[in-house]
């Protein structure tokens, strides 16, 4: 993509024949064209089914449907190109907020301080210092900036495990677990480039590990869901009803903590657990939520499953809001992001990370449908009813057009009260 400012504004920019903006009249090209530059397959049979037209980027289009990089440069200051009305995109500015590890822990201490500050109920904390209501991460630390305030909490608790990982990395990369100070100083003298305060690119995090993960058949799982929001201010956003499970494929031992490094039994991404002997290239891992919803009700009983979800619904929410502010609130864009969320055995969600290009690739029949009917599903909500996305739309879908997504936020419309019942039902009922 050019990066040249005018360059870019003349590559970029919709000629007057070009698409119809919603009430102007239709007198030219009458289909939406699109680009994108991730060649999936689930994509592209959900824009050909619309009769959408592929173009180059450098043509005019009207929903582009970018990696993050494409998206931060289109909307870097350098390229000084800035979107019509009739033009969308799938990310938001600055998703790293929330989508980059150090910056999602980052926003949300800062949201729960800033909470506290006012005095809000939804930031009291227990006795032993925890949030009551928002403790939705697992304690974690910016190395190198809080290496001292980790060794502090660590010598709280010499016998716990902690899990390092890469700010700015996927699919399992560089990760590792710890249970001694030694090792990590180990790996810190060890570290290419040197581990140094002021060294911010290459940042890890380093979070208490969830050391009682819910095991099914012994094993370990994470929570794949997706989250669409289509404004940040008012937040607008929408769970999809169909998540999955990704399992680690050799048994986990709740007593036995020394095989640190077996990814196999303590990692649950698809890319490091199909590398293993006990991958099953079937099922790949994968249990779908409505498995998952059935055996948690039959296990412990409706009422606690339903408490889960709530629990669920509500680190979303407040993650997104930990946000809402920082986030560059573009009309033109929309974002669907993967949340990988663990579940404790007392049936408590942490949230571990929030991804902004969910995995698009499938590896199960099952994941294809899912996928497929995910995208179809947010192409329904961000393009308005007569099928061409338009900035300036009032972004409100009808309950046919979000298929398998639920509305979890809309601050226009909670906060004239209509979600007071729900939040009436679980006042005070929050886990610890
Ligand atoms: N605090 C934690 N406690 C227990 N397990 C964890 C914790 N953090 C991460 N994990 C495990 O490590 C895996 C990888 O972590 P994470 O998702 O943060 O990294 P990633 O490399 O960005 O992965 P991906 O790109 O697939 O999202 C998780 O799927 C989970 O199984």
């Amino acid at each position: 993509m050019a990066s040249n400012g005018s360059e870019t504004r003349k590559q970029f920019s919709l000629g007057e024949n070009s698409l119809n903006v919603r009430g102007t009249s239709t007198s030219m090209k009458s289909r939406v064209s699109y680009c994108t530059d991730l060649e999936k397959l689930v994509l592209t049979v959900n824009f050909d089914k619309r009769g959408w037209v592929r173009v180059n980027p450098d043509d005019d289009w009207n929903i582009y449907w970018a990696s993050v990089q494409t998206c931060r440069n289109l909307f870097s200051v350098d390229s000084g190109y800035r979107l019509h009305d009739n033009q969308c995109i799938n990310h938001f500015p600055n998703h790293y907020e929330l989508t980059r590890k150090d910056l999602m822990v980052k926003n949300i201490k800062r949201y729960r301080k800033d909470l506290e500050r006012e005095g809000h109920p939804t930031a009291i904390r227990s006795k032993q210092g925890r949030y009551t209501h928002l403790d939705i991460i697992p304690i974690t630390y910016i190395l190198p900036a809080d290496y001292n305030m980790f060794v502090e909490e660590f010598r709280k608790n010499p016998h716990s495990t902690w899990i390092i990982k890469p700010s700015g990395k996927s699919q399992g990369a560089g990760i590792f677990l710890i249970n001694k100070l030694s090792k990590l100083k180990r790996w810190s003298k060890e570290s290419k480039p040197p581990f140094h305060p002021q060294n911010g690119k290459e940042s890890h995090v380093i979070s208490r590990y969830i050391e009682n993960p819910l095991l099914i058949g012994g094993k370990k799982f994470d929570l794949r869901m997706y989250v669409l929001v289509t404004i940040y201010r008012p937040l607008k956003a929408y769970l999809y009803k169909h998540g999955f499970c990704r399992f680690c494929a050799v048994r986990y031992d709740n007593n036995n903590h020394q095989d640190l490094e077996n990814v196999f039994v303590h990692l649950t991404n698809n890319a490091i657990q199909k590398n293993g002997e006990d991958y099953n290239n079937v099922h790949s891992g994968k249990l779908n939520m409505e498995s998952l919803k059935l055996y948690l009700e039959t296990t412990y009983g409706k009422s606690r499953t339903d408490f889960l979800f709530f629990n669920i619904k509500w680190l979303i929410i407040h993650s997104l809001k930990a946000v809402s502010s920082v986030i560059a609130n573009d009309r033109h864009c929309f974002e669907c992001y993967g949340y990988d969320i663990i579940i404790d055995e007392e049936l408590k969600p942490w949230l571990i990370e929030v991804n902004a290009s969910p995995s698009l690739t499938f590896t199960t029949a099952h994941d294809r449908i899912l996928k497929s009917k995910l995208i179809d599903d947010i192409l329904s909500i961000v393009v308005p009813p007569d099928g061409i996305p338009d900035a300036r739309w009032s972004k409100r879908p009808s309950v046919d057009a979000m298929g398998n997504f639920h509305l979890i936020v809309d601050e226009e419309y909670d906060d004239r009260g209509s979600n007071k019942k729900i939040r009436e039902k679980y006042q005070g009922s929050r886990w610890r």
